[in-house]
């Protein structure tokens, strides 16, 4: 029975795919051999030795701390894509709110309760130039990482009329094909803060992007900026967020991850963490999730990992080892030898790299035993070793 640790509330419809006859699947188990969460925010002591394996169900893996579970042999996986749309239409409801007087004048309607059912509409009309905005059509909107949301983003608001700027340094091929033609490319985030109404930020929580948008960028944008955060809240230098509200460079700012210092400002608009949270998109990425993590350990392939290569062996005969190795030379070459030396056979393998991390499947005649198995993590750079 394989023992899958969850945290957060994730969408039954994904957790149903661990067959109850050889998963058990709970919250509450002490020795997992994967986990699969949302938002927790994991830290390296809740993840036992027992652990080959967790999935984000959700694009940004900012929660969980990769370094330590690279060198500990952990493939951590996320759902790309899977809760974009999700985003995207929260996005479109943050340009709404603005751009209009919507949340405003809902609050103002509110404090009608009381007043008499033949004077509302009177009141209502008398008060309603106070709520009045602008149009998204013809504006300009800039968009700061075009991957799986920022490109949904901009394709978007070209159908809505804005002419559109990108900036993303490290475009994925498969990104680039999603984007339309449309949108402009800006040269870097300064040239594109002075060129927009709005700015919507889409690029993952990591050294290069805390804090981007800080004091000195913020002097660069447009005046009166209308500055939208679904990303993650440590993008946003909160300090110079404030001064630039204050002195008018940034008009409204708009964002899922609400900060303490933003609560009383007028100009700020701040929603629980609810950018994926959709039916669909919790669906979506719970199915992703569970289904890599199920094809990981039973088969020990590896789809939409953020720390080790993508890799798939078709199952045939035999029994399957896979095992993980600093991605240095002659180590595949010692296990190859090693198996030789113990006569034992290899029916098929597969060995890919990405960075510093090596990982092989390995089909073979005879059933791995614990021997055989110590044997192989005892190869000098070899750090994990599992039967599948
Ligand atoms: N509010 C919410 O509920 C949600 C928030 N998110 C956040 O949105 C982020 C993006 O999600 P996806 O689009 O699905 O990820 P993605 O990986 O498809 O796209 C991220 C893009 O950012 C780009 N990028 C990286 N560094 C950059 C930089 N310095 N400047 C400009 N672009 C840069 C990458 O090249 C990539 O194209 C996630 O990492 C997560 O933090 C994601 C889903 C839900
Ligand atoms: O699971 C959630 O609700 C959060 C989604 C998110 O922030 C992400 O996918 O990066």
């Amino acid at each position: 029975m394989r023992k899958i640790r969850t945290y957060n509330q994730i969408a039954s419809r994904g957790l149903d795919r661990f067959s109850r006859d050889s998963y058990e699947v709970s919250s509450e188990i002490s020795q997992p051999d994967a986990i699969l969460l949302r938002s927790h925010k994991l830290s390296i002591d809740e993840i036992p030795q027992s652990v080959n394996a967790i999935a984000r169900a959700g694009a940004g893996v900012n929660n969980i701390p990769i370094d330590e579970c690279t060198r500990e042999g952990v493939v951590v996986f996320n759902t790309p894509g899977a809760n974009a749309n999700a985003v995207k239409e929260l996005v479109l409801a943050g340009l709404l709110l603005s751009s209009r007087g919507i949340a405003e004048g809902m609050q103002y309607v509110k404090g009608l309760a009381d007043t008499a059912p033949e004077q509302l509409n009177k009141e209502v009309e008398k008060g309603k130039k106070a709520y009045s905005g602008v149009e998204l059509t013809g504006k300009v909107l800039g968009v700061v990482g075009l991957g799986a949301i920022g490109a949904n983003v901009a394709n978007m608001a070209l159908e809505l009329g804005m002419e559109v700027i990108g900036f993303d340094p490290a475009i994925s091929v498969e990104a680039a094909w999603r984007l339309s033609s449309d949108v402009q490319r800006a040269e870097n985030l300064a040239s594109l803060l002075s060129r927009c109404d709005y700015v919507t930020l889409h690029v993952p929580a990591i050294d290069a992007t805390r804090g981007m948008i800080n004091s000195e960028a913020l002097a660069g944008a447009k005046a009166g900026l209308k500055l939208l955060n679904f990303a993650r809240g440590e993008i946003v230098d909160t300090d110079a967020l404030v001064v630039a509200l204050e002195n008018g460079q940034v008009g409204r700012y708009v964002s899922d991850f609400p900060s303490q210092l933003l609560m009383a400002n007028d100009k700020v608009m701040q929603l629980p963490h609810l950018g994926a949270s959709t039916v669909e998109a919790e669906e979506n990425c719970a199915v992703m999730g569970a289904n890599q993590l199920i094809d990981f350990l039973e088969n020990g392939n590896i789809k939409n990992s953020v720390n080790f290569p993508q890799i798939r062996m078709e199952r045939t005969k035999g029994y399957r080892v896979t095992f993980a190795n600093d991605n240095v030379p002659k180590v595949l070459s010692n296990v190859l030898a090693l198996l030789a030396d113990m006569n034992i056979n290899v029916i098929d393998l597969l060995n890919k790299s990405r960075n510093d991390v090596a990982y092989t499947i390995l089909d073979i005649e005879q059933a791995p035993d614990n021997e055989l198995l110590a044997a192989i993590a005892n190869v000098e750079h070899v750090f994990h070793v599992r039967a599948v």
